[in-house]
C-alpha cells in the first residue's frame, strides 16, 4: 500500500486481479484501509478506461440536455422499480435536498424475474436515455462493477483471515446492484449547498468513479478529509451492512460533497450489496473494537436484524418520500 496525496491509501488490486501468490499482500492493504479511514482508491482493477470515458462522455451529454428532454425518464415513469432520472434537489440524501442531478440504474430484470412478477420494490427494467450506445455502456459498466466487486469483497474476506469465498456464499452470490450518474452543478453564490450532504452508504461496499472536479470528502478520527481525484482509479467504501457483519470493526465512514471547482462536476458511483433476501449476520463480533459513533442519522446497525431487502426499502423511502408512498413502501 502506498500513500497517496491524500490521507485515502491507494491500494493495488492486480494480484487479486490476476488470482496470484501475492493476493494477500492486496488484501491485507484493503484490510488496514478498513480497519482506517474505510475509505481507499483502488488502481490495477483492470476496468477498461475506454468503456469509462465512453461512458462519461455520455453522461455528460445526457445532463448537458434541457429538462424536458432529462424528465423524458424521470424516476415517477419506472414507479416501484426507482429507475430513472431525478431533478436538482429532488433528491435528500440526509433529510434536504442535494444539490445534485443524477440518473438510477439497477439490475436489468425483465418481467419474467420472480421478484419482478411478485411487484417487489426497487425490481425491473431500466430507463434509458435515448442517447446511441447509452445502454450498452451502461450494461457493460454494471457488469465489470460487479466483477470488480466481487474482486475487492473476495479481497476483504482474505484480508479478515476468512476463506475467500466467505462474503459470495453468504450475502453476494446474487448482488443488489444499484449504479448512479450523478451531475453537480457548482453552486451559485451559496456557499453552503451541499452536492451530497453527510451521510453513509446502505450495503456491502461502494465502487466511486470520480471526475477530476473534487470535492468528496470523508469523516476519518473524527475530521473531513478530501478524497481528491486520483486519475484512473476508484474510490471504495465501506457501507452499513459490512460494518454490521463486522461488528463494526470495518466502520461505513460518513461522506459528503461539496463541489468548489466553479465547474460541473460528474460522479459515477456502484453500488455492491448483499443480495435482496440475504440475511444479514454477524461474522464473529469478538473481533470488534466496540466503538459506538453517534451516527449522522442516529440509528445504530448493529441492532439491525433481517434481510437486505428490508434495510434498503427503510433507507430508499426517506431519501425519496415520494417515491415511498407511491411504492407502497411508507
Ligand atoms: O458523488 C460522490 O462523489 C459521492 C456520492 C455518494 O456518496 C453516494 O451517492 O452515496
Ligand atoms: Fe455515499
Amino acid at each position: 500500500m502506498t500513500e497517496g496525496i491524500s490521507a485515502v491509501p491507494i491500494v493495488d488490486l492486480d494480484p487479486l486481479v490476476r488470482g496470484g501468490p501475492d493476493k494477500l499482500i492486496a488484501a491485507r492493504a484493503i484490510d488496514q484501509a478498513c480497519r482506517g479511514s474505510g475509505f481507499f482508491y483502488v488502481v490495477g482493477h483492470g476496468v477498461d478506461e475506454a468503456l469509462a470515458a465512453r461512458l462519461d462522455a455520455l453522461c455528460r451529454s445526457f445532463f448537458a440536455q434541457d429538462l424536458d428532454r432529462k424528465m423524458e425518464i424521470r424516476m415517477e415513469k419506472a414507479g416501484r422499480a426507482w429507475r430513472g432520472y431525478f431533478p436538482v434537489g429532488g433528491e435528500l440524501t440526509s433529510g434536504k435536498p442535494d444539490l445534485k442531478e443524477g440518473i438510477y440504474f439497477g439490475a436489468e430484470h425483465g418481467g419474467d424475474h420472480p421478484r419482478v412478477r411478485a411487484r417487489v420494490p426497487l425490481h425491473g427494467t431500466n430507463l434509458f436515455p435515448d442517447l446511441p450506445g447509452f445502454r450498452e455502456a451502461v450494461l457493460a459498466w454494471m457488469a465489470e462493477m460487479t466483477r470488480l466487486g466481487h474482486v475487492i469483497l473476495e479481497g476483504m474476506a482474505l484480508g479478515l483471515g476468512l476463506p475467500a469465498s466467505y462474503f459470495a456464499d453468504r450475502v453476494a452470490a446474487d448482488p443488489t446492484i444499484l449504479f448512479r450518474a450523478f451531475h453537480y452543478p457548482p453552486p451559485e453564490g451559496d456557499a453552503e449547498s451541499w452536492g451530497v450532504g453527510e451521510h453513509t452508504d446502505y450495503g456491502l461496499l461502494t465502487i466511486l468513479r470520480q471526475d477530476d472536479a473534487g470535492g468528496l470528502q470523508v469523516k476519518s478520527g473524527g475530521r473531513w478529509i478530501e478524497a481528491p481525484p486520483v486519475p484512473g482509479s476508484f474510490v471504495c467504501n465501506i457501507g452499513d451492512m459490512l460494518d454490521r457483519m463486522t461488528g463494526g470493526l470495518y466502520r461505513s465512514t460518513p461522506h459528503r460533497v461539496h463541489n468548489r471547482s466553479g465547474r460541473n462536476r460528474l460522479s459515477l458511483p456502484f453500488f455492491f450489496d448483499p443480495g435482496w433476501d440475504a440475511e444479514i449476520q454477524a461474522i464473529d463480533t469478538s473481533r470488534a473494537d466496540g466503538r459506538a459513533d453517534e451516527r449522522w442519522d442516529r440509528q445504530n446497525v448493529h441492532e439491525f436484524r433481517g434481510t437486505y431487502g428490508q434495510w434498503l426499502l427503510g433507507k430508499v423511502a426517506k431519501v425519496f418520500p415520494d417515491l415511498g408512498h407511491a411504492a407502497g413502501v411508507t
